[in-house]
Order: C-alpha cells, then structure tokens, then sequence
C-alpha cells in the first residue's frame, strides 16, 4: 500500500456540489422505499420500519500518529435491519464520510441483500479520515481502533463488515486480528474480504467488477448491442473499476476513458488498460501520470455505449443527465445517479442498471467467504465465479421483469425485489 500521495494529486472534485448532494441520499432513499413499500401492499407502519437503521452507532476514535501526537478520529456503524439475518457490508474511509451517507449505505445493503437472497440485512461502516495521507503505522491503529470501539455489536453472527472505498484486504486482515484477540480465539467469519491465505475467499477481490461485467452483458441483449466493440467509460480505476475495465477489454469491448479522483482519461480510439492496471497506485490513481487529462464531469458526457460510474456519489445529476451520451448507464458505485437524473435517464430511453443490483456482486462474494471460514472448507475460484453468475443473472431477470411488469424504472424495481424479503421477515417476527 502506498501512502505518502501528495495531497493536491487527489483532491476530490467539486466538493461543495457532493457535500450538498450527499445529504439528500438518504432522503432520496427513502422516498424509494416509500413507494417501493406501497407498490408491495405494505403498510405505512412497515415504511416507518424500514425507513431508518435500526442501530447507528458512532464512535471516537483515539489514534497515536507518527509525531507522536494523539489524533480523535470519528467513525460510524449503521445496522439498518436483522430480521432476515446478521447485517453485512464495507467499511469506507473517506473525508467526506458522515452520518447521513453511512445510514444510506446500510439500506442499500439491505437492499442488495434482498436482491441476490442472502441470508442477511443491512450494514455499513465509515470513518472521517484521508488515508492517503497517512502511513502504514496510522492506518493499522486506526483499523484496530475502529474494531475496538464497535466490538459489542459486530461479529460473525451479529454483523460481518467488509471492504468499500480506500479500504483493502490489509485493513481487513488488521480489523480481523483485533476482533480475534479481543475475543479469544480465531474469528475468520468477522470480516470478508481478506487475504486469501486469511481465509479470504478466491474471486472476492474482483467480485464487484465480475458482477458489474454480469448485469453488463444482461444489459447489452437487452438493448441488442454487441459486447465485442462497444465503446466503454469507467469513472474510478479502484477495486470495482479497474478490474472492470480490465473485464471489459479481456471481452473484446473498447475501454474508451477511465478516471480516478485527480481527473480522467479519455482516447475514442480505446486506452492501453493493461499499462493503466500495470501503473496505477494502491489507491486506484494513474491520471496523474498524465498530462492530456480532462474532468471527470467531462468524461461523463463524452459519446459512448456504455457508462460505468464506479467511484463516488452523486456524478449524474439533474445537471448533467440531458447530456450522457452512453444508451446502458451501470452502476458499479453506490449511489452515482441522482433520484431526477435516474427519471431524465428513463424518460430518455437510457437503460440504468441500479448499483444496489449492479455492485451486489462484492457482497455475493464477500456471503460465499463467510459460508467458507464457517465451514471450513474452501472453493475453487471457478465454483465461486460460477455460483455468482447464477445469481447475478438471476437478480437481473427478477428486477427487469418487475420493472416490465409495473412499468417502473429498474431502480424502483431494484428496491421492490430487494425490499420485499426485509418486510416479510419484519413482519413474521412481529415487528409490524
Ligand atoms: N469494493 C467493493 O467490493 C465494492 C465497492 N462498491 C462501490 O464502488 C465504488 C468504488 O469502490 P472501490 O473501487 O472499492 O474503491 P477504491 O477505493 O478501490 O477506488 C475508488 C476509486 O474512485 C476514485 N475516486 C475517488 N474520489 C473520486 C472523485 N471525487 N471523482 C472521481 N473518482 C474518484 C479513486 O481515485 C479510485 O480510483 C464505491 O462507490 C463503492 O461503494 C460497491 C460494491 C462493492
Ligand atoms: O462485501 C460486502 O460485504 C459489502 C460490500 C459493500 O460494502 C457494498 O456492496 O457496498
């Protein structure tokens, strides 16, 4: 992992445009569910149910820096149901972290979680830091910190985390090893997404981009365009978008821009990825090898088949939704289109694959591990690649059949297939 990036190199771009957006996931969300809740037969008190986490908690965070100063770092771990099983999903490190994005994320697993059927509700995870900007030393204090301080309410059969942005294998190996010494024995099924030799599963660190590459190749029949030389834009060269692109260029597709968080690539005779994968830092950064390079906003626009937004939040907006040029929009990030954009998008004929759908490939992955370390016996990354398609291919025929059979968008389909299994559960219990 590399960690003394300058801080210009990585500046996030436009910053008080996502700040402002940012607050209105969760209402946004939940103005979905809202009508995802209805169009089920619900009742309102359901929608009271499901409309927040159930649990959020947030925690401070003391860690020694190398001055050897004491820095307080703020996280959180929102818990958004557990009535169909434990809550699961990333933990993010970021600046822009807060507590109305954690509370959305958790939904949005659940919401992933109903879709694929696993076994679990809702969680997520995040902590107000740059991790860019601090060592290896840093980063492991404040990973074990955060383990320490959300111990009570996470485990293997509570709430299982996993990685998101600027989060990796290592910081799950670290947060693993604490929740095992505070426990006492060894806890493999805590976290996913961990090094192999941890018990970390085969395929988990490609999951989301294989996943994204499934519902890819659903969307192109769909829209009766060819795989094999259609003109492909990835926005972020992370986890989820550069084995993306990398998937994308092994089918024969032509990867015609990528981007990362300094700024985007752009070529219409197609990028050399293979150098881009070879180059980029643990960060998911290579623009800044660059001289030739544009904004993000731009690339967003440039004339393609299909969009890949698999970065941050909030990058298709009403703003910018007339002018996308690309006829398959999928969503590898969490929550890259907003609420008008996703209806400008629709009106214009533009097929969007929703991110709680297209990224549930990770989480697919990440339930797999979680079987594997309680088992004990371990797959083949061929049985996992294999399972997942099965249940990529299947949550994409569901959520387009729901979305032809009440004529909505597929992203009100998304949250009717993935919100259906949570209210079911809820209500056996007798919750509602
Ligand atoms: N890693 C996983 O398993 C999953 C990730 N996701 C979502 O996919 C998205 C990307 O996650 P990862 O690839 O894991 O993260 P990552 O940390 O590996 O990569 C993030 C990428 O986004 C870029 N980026 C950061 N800020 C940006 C900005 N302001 N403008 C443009 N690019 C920016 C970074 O430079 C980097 O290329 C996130 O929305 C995450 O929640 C969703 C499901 C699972
Ligand atoms: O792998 C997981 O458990 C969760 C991945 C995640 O955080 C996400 O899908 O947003």
């Amino acid at each position: 992992m590399k960690v003394s990036v300058p801080a210009d190199r990585n500046q996030i771009q436009n910053p008080d445009q996502k700040q402002s957006e940012s607050m209105d996931l969760l209402t946004s969300t939940q103005s979905i569910i809202k009508d995802a809740v209805q169009k089920l037969g619900f009742t309102d008190e359901m929608y009271e149910l499901l409309k927040e986490p159930l649990r959020m908690i947030t925690v401070r965070i003391p860690v020694r820096m190398d001055n050897g100063s004491i820095k307080i770092f703020t996280g959180y771990r929102s818990q958004h149901n557990d009535a169909v099983g434990p809550t699961k999903g990333g933990v993010r490190f970021h600046p822009e972290v807060n507590e109305a994005e954690v509370k959305a994320l958790s939904i949005w697993m659940s919401l992933k979680c109903g879709i694929t059927n696993l076994p679990y509700g809702g969680g997520k995870g995040g902590i107000i830091c740059d991790p860019r900007k601090m060592s290896f030393g840093e980063l492991e204090r404040l990973s074990r910190g955060y383990v320490r301080a959300i111990s009570q309410i996470v485990g293997p059969t509570k709430d299982i985390p996993a990685p998101d942005v600027y989060t990796n294998s290592q910081i799950m190996a670290w947060m693993m090893d604490e929740y095992s010494r505070i426990r006492e024995f060894d806890s493999p099924g805590f976290i996913t997404g961990k090094p192999v030799v941890l018990g970390g599963s085969q395929g988990r660190e490609t999951a989301t981009a294989r996943g994204v590459t499934i519902c890819i190749e659903e969307a192109v029949k769909k829209k009766g365009i060819k795989l094999q030389g259609a003109r492909i834009i990835v926005q972020g060269f992370g986890n989820a978008g550069s084995f993306l692109a990398k998937f994308m260029h092994d089918s024969g597709a032509q990867v015609i821009g990528i981007s990362d968080a300094h700024g985007a690539l752009y070529d219409p005779e197609g990028l050399d990825i293979e150098y881009l994968l070879d180059r980029r830092d643990s960060f998911g950064t290579v623009t800044n090898l660059f001289s030739d390079i544009i904004t993000n906003q731009e690339l967003l626009e440039k004339e393609c088949d299909i969009l890949v937004p698999a970065a941050i939040s909030n990058q298709i907006t009403a703003q910018n939704a007339e002018h996308i040029k690309a006829s398959i929009v999928v969503e590898a990030a969490n929550g890259p289109t907003t609420l008008e954009a996703t209806k400008i998008l629709d009106r214009r004929g533009v097929l969007l694959v929703p991110d709680i759908l297209a990224s549930a490939g990770g989480v697919t992955v990440s339930y797999f591990e979680w079987v594997q370390n309680n088992q004990g016996y371990y797959w083949s990354e061929e049985e996992v690649t294999t399972k997942l398609r099965k249940v990529m291919v299947d949550s994409f025929d569901d959520i387009y059949q729901m979305s032809q059979k009440h004529q909505v968008d597929m992203r009100l389909a998304a949250y009717m297939v993935g919100i259906r299994k949570h209210a079911e559960a809820s209500h056996y219990r007798g919750w509602v």
